[in-house]
């Protein structure tokens, strides 16, 4: 059976609602980069897109994001380099172990001003837990067999992360909302 992430194969781990932020940390064992993250997380999810690290073996990663200002890296920072310029979220990823540390979104879009975190390599327990799956059918290209989808979104849905083959629809809105305003459309 397809691993969907090992935080989430034997349920999901609830939030204490009142995370006050911590340590992200690389897989390295020599030289860790630290990242300091003030608070809470938000709009963490389950994200099958092939762009954001995975633990090895999973087929989803466990992503989130926090303000721009709450990011500090702390140490070990001259191991970090974006894994793709070109991109929308500026993954800084550790060029030893590959560990993507914090992803800013610094060109013009809804989500500027946006870090994408991975809540997982938090050194303290109790951040929200994932509400939902994203870019679902993504793991696709990334060799999950199309035969395991039916029991893929079976199994996110029983853990009550509802499904989608992109951003959730609450984000979705958000992301249209604020293309209609740039365009004139909406006031
Ligand atoms: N099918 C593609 C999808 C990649 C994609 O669009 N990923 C989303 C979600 S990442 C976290 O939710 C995205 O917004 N990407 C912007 C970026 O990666 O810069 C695939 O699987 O590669
Ligand atoms: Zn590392
Ligand atoms: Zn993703």
């Amino acid at each position: 059976m397809v691993s969907l992430h090992p935080a989430l194969d034997h349920g999901v781990k609830p939030g204490t609602g009142s995370f006050a932020g911590g340590t992200l940390v690389c897989a390295c064992a020599d030289r860790p980069v630290k990242v300091k993250i003030t608070g809470d997380v938000a709009h963490n999810h389950a994200c099958g897109c092939t762009k954001c690290w995975k633990p090895d073996g999973a087929a989803f990663s466990i992503v989130a994001v926090t303000g721009r200002d709450n990011v500090e890296v702390i140490e070990n920072g001259d191991k970090l380099a974006v894994v793709d310029p070109s991109a929308l979220i500026q993954r800084h990823a550790c060029t030893e172990c590959g560990v993507h540390m914090y992803g800013p979104v610094e060109r013009d879009h809804p989500f500027q001003g946006l870090d994408f975190i991975h809540p997982e390599r938090f050194e303290e327990a109790g951040w929200m837990a994932p509400g939902f799956a994203a870019f679902v059918s993504s793991v696709i290209e990334a060799g999950v067999d199309p035969a395991e989808m039916d029991g893929i979104r079976k199994r996110l849905g029983d853990l009550g992360l509802a499904p989608y083959d992109c951003l959730s629809p609450a984000l979705m809105d958000y992301i249209a909302t604020w293309t209609a305003r740039k365009n004139g459309v909406l006031k």
